[in-house]
């Protein structure tokens, strides 16, 4: 999919009222909308499709309609021509651009009285002819047209009067509504926040192949995968994780609630039987273009390969996944995945035969962001293959009676089995005094169990003053109220636990929503305070998750890459307290070791391969003597 700041790929309804004021409407499933301007410098937006001709509007006093444009959805309302046009399935990222080209343009083109200003005027009276009107495309926004739009926009315009904020009870510090900014950068257009190497899988993704993407922990792969998703067709885009809690971490829903297999037990046959005579099922295969699933090293190999068989007898097509774009992240050295005991040994699914099969390009992130030091970082890689050299140990070891608390917030004690986690946070509740105030989520119609397995925010939430709580949603980020930031509940406002956290910030904790797609692609709702106890927490749920304060028993690890998935929530080894450290705690899977020898060699391979140019006889010459020597090697 295409798109960029005067140019956009989308699904339109174009709605107009004719003489017998009928409403007549017009749909294009895919349309191209292009802002132009012809050679008075007036601007147009130009719909073009396959099956219709270019049609084009004069963008003069528009309304647009922009609530929803983050889902990819917008309306455009132009007065003269007495014609909505009704955009939809648009990457949301290039929506917000389209939209900011538009607003700053018009703006920029208008005076201070918001006319357009003379010199264009007696511009098109010189040159009022009947010659073909030219067309050019329009250029980029720059910082100039955004400054001038800031210029001609009389105060009084520049917002879109909000609904009377509710004055709160003695409250005078609000007066009257607080104008919103009709434009302001959404957190979509600041793709400039991705570095070279993650804009770099970003523009891969968008080229349509199917991407595998790795890196250690804190590389920003969920980070970039929000990016991917909001640089693609959202009503073709389906975005997943293994777990209820990444799947919520990147916005979108578990693998198993989309793919309608159960838990993936039975044969192939009988899963493609299945999945053809479950209507809804079938349809959101045959609709998916894009499939992304972030940890994807939790996702068992077996499962893995009935996806892909089913995809391809639901769509008819033999093709990978019947030719559904792929898009995989995760790091194979965290946690593997999750299979019910007794069930045959788990496989990672680079170790199924259809991996190979699906995966055209390889990307891995090498920078890390969640941690800053480097010593850290470097102790952290070290574990990730599971070598622990005695300096490392002695690190760790003298991290166990570091003070790391502040202002009343205690660590949270990272368990290897949920259970332990759960014991710890019950009876630390029942110890503090004080009246305990309980919050009972509601949820969409009897969907309480799924939304349980589905969404981090609990169904029931026992609290008191004291309680040390983790927040559950990005509530704010540039005021550092993330998702698993760390905080205590100070006293109840209206009902409403406030919670102070370790930036000293203090936020009331009022009702969020987390919403689900069920199987049947409807959406479920969640409504609940985004908090939960954090005395302690599993290791398994906190994967993915960035901890400010945080300590750890690996006594009783029991998975590869368990205790480094661990380790490296934490930001620093000065927020980090590990209570018996041993080296026995830590080991890598050695088939992820070997896939990541052979993942490595074939990036080098990609990286010679320039993106879109043809090899050269000479890297060609190397990439056949590379293949003979791995061949002579391999035979010794
Ligand atoms: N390009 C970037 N610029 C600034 N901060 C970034 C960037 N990419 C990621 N981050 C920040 O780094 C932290 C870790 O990012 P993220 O959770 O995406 O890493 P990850 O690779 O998914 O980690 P894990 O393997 O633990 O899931 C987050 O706080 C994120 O906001
Ligand atoms: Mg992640």
């Amino acid at each position: 999919m295409e798109g960029g700041d005067s140019f956009l790929s989308c699904a339109v309804t174009l709605e107009w009222m004719n003489q017998g004021s009928i409403t007549r409407k017009v749909n294009y499933k895919t349309a191209s909308l292009r802002l132009i301007r012809n050679e008075f410098r007036e601007m147009f937006m130009e719909i073009t499709s396959e099956k219709h001709a270019a049609i084009r509007f004069a963008l003069k006093s528009v309304n647009v309609f922009k609530k929803f444009m983050v889902e990819g959805k917008a309306s455009i309302k132009f007065q003269e021509a007495g014609c909505t046009l009704f955009i939809s399935n648009a990457p949301p990222t290039n929506l917000v651009g389209f939209l900011r080209t538009i607003f700053v343009k018009m703006t920029g083109d208008k005076d201070k009285g918001g006319n357009t200003t003379p010199a264009k005027q007696t511009m098109r009276s010189k040159l009022l002819s009947n010659k073909a009107q030219a067309f050019e495309e329009i250029s980029p926004v720059t910082v100039a047209d955004i400054h001038n739009a800031k210029k001609n926009i009389p105060k009084s315009t520049l917002t879109t009067p909000s609904p009377p904020a509710k004055k709160r009870k003695n409250d005078d510090s609000v007066k009257g509504p607080a104008p919103k900014k009709l434009y302001s950068p959404s957190p979509l257009t600041n793709t400039c926040s991705l570095n070279p190497e993650q804009q770099r899988v970003l523009e891969a993704c968008l080229g349509g192949k199917n991407i595998f993407f790795t890196g250690s922990a804190g590389t920003g792969k969920s980070f970039l995968l929000k990016r991917i998703v909001a640089a693609l067709p959202p009503d073709v885009t389906v975005a997943t994780a293994s777990t209820g809690v990444a799947a919520c971490h990147v916005g979108g829903t578990t693998l198993h609630a989309f793919a309608g297999i159960g838990d993936g037990s039975g044969t192939v046959e009988h899963l493609c039987e299945r999945a053809m005579k479950l209507p809804l099922v079938a349809q959101k295969w045959r609709k998916c273009k894009h499939l992304i699933i972030d940890e994807i090293s939790m996702v068992d190999g077996g499962f893995f390969e009935k996806l892909e068989a089913v995809a391809r007898h639901v769509r008819k097509n033999d093709k990978p996944f019947g030719g559904i774009q792929l898009i995989l992240c995760g790091d194979f050295l965290q946690l593997p995945p999750v299979v019910d005991k007794g069930k045959n040994g788990k496989r990672f699914c680079f170790q199924s035969p259809c991996w190979d099969k699906c995966i055209q390009l390889c990307y891995e992130l090498k920078q890390v962001h969640r941690q800053k030091d480097s010593e850290f970082i470097s102790i952290l890689n070290s574990i990730r293959i599971g070598r622990v050299t005695k300096e490392i140990s002695d690190r760790l070891v003298g991290t166990s009676r570091q003070k790391i608390e502040s202002d009343g917030i205690l660590a949270t004690r990272l368990c290897s089995h949920t259970n332990d986690s759960k014991m710890i946070n019950d009876s630390k509740l029942s110890d503090l005094d004080g009246e305990e105030k309980i919050f009972t989520s509601q949820d969409s119609d009897n969907a309480t169990k799924l939304l349980d397995m589905q969404t981090i925010a609990p169904s029931k939430l026992l609290l008191k003053v004291g309680a040390q709580v983790m927040l559950l949603k990005n509530v704010n980020v540039n005021a550092g109220l993330v998702n698993g930031a760390r905080g205590v509940v100070v006293r109840f406002d209206e009902g409403f636990p406030v919670v102070r956290f370790k930036n000293k910030k203090e936020y009331t904790a009022r009702t969020e929503r987390w919403y689900v797609k069920n199987s049947n692609g409807s959406l479920l709702c969640r409504r609940q305070v985004p908090l939960n106890l954090a005395w302690a927490f599993s290791i398994h749920k906190s994967q993915g998750l960035t901890l400010d304060c945080v300590e750890m028993s690996l006594s009783k690890i029991f998975e590869a890459g368990q205790a480094y998935v661990a380790l490296s929530r934490a930001q620093s080894l000065d927020t980090l307290r590990v209570l018996d450290f041993d080296s026995r705690h830590v080991w890598a899977d050695p088939n992820v070791l070997e896939f990541y020898q052979r993942f490595r060699r074939r990036v080098q391979q990609m990286e010679i391969i320039p993106l879109g140019r043809p090899l050269s006889d000479k890297t060609n010459k190397k990439l056949k003597l590379r293949e003979i020597l791995e061949k002579q090697m391999k035979q010794r």
